[in-house]
């Protein structure tokens, strides 16, 4: 009998202009720095060069993860490939913190609340109010979400929202038989690792996503990972640039 199995890529936005400044983000809309956009052109050669070639993409409603997705598969020569874009692919909304430099947050608050708020599973940061610049109220993407709207989330929040995309839309694709690109945020990305690798609530805390490198998954007939976490196309690179984002703050 043959094993089918289908391929995965995973693709966090490269460095944006508040990744730069080391500004909480969540669902502000910022674009891409310079590097940024280096990243997402590097991260398509690698595909390319490992001949990874998506046949379709999903990416999240925010410019950073749109632009990524677009240059990097400019830079792969997959930029005709069909687009699905969803909220449920989003960063974590931040909540008040948006906008909050992180290494002030943690002075302002000690290391323990604020690696609660920035990695435990399930304690979000404060709602941000309606009347915060870095609110998303109003925004016309948002509009059909009415009072699903968040107004802060924890990673449980995400998972939450992000698997059942995950189990229709993506996992359809991957059903079909296409290579499948998900170009997205690191917390987002987090939540599907967790659901894929079955991490547990606890573990996850350590597990960082470096900008603009793909991380591939073979999954197994009924999407299991083939080899547990994927693997990333430059794997030095990656461990120094997640434990990079493990000591944002610091
Ligand atoms: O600010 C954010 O939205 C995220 C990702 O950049 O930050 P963190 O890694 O601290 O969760």
């Amino acid at each position: 009998m043959t094993r089918m199995t289908s391929t995965l890529v995973l693709l966090r936005h490269g460095e944006s202009v508040w990744n730069a400044k080391n500004l909480f983000t969540g669902w502000v809309d910022v674009d891409l720095s310079d590097t940024g956009r280096s990243e997402a052109v590097a991260g398509g050669r690698m595909l390319a060069d490992a001949g990874v070639l998506p046949d379709v993409v999903h990416t999240s409603v925010l410019r950073r993860a749109i632009t990524t997705a677009h240059l990097a598969l400019d830079a792969a020569d997959r930029h005709w490939i069909p687009v699905r874009r969803d909220w449920r692919l989003n960063e974590r909304h931040y909540g008040d913190l948006q906008g909050k430099d992180k290494k002030q947050t943690m002075e302002q608050f000690g290391e323990e609340q604020f690696m609660l708020w920035r990695r435990s599973y399930d304690t979000p940061p404060p709602p941000i109010a309606d009347d915060n610049e870095y609110s998303q109220q109003g925004d016309p993407r948002y509009a059909h979400l009415g009072d699903q709207m968040p107004r802060t989330e924890c990673l449980k929040d995400v998972v939450a929202r992000l698997v059942p995309y995950w189990e229709t839309e993506i996992r359809a694709d991957l059903e079909a038989g296409h290579t499948v690109l998900v170009a997205a945020h690191g917390n987002s990305l987090r939540a599907l690792v967790k659901h894929l690798d079955g991490i547990g609530d606890d573990e996850i805390a350590a597990l960082n996503i470096p900008t603009g490198m793909p991380l591939v998954y073979e999954l197994d007939d009924d999407f299991t990972p083939v080899t547990k976490g994927g693997r990333y196309l430059d794997p030095e690179a990656a461990a120094t640039a997640a434990a990079a984002v493990a000591n944002q703050g610091r």
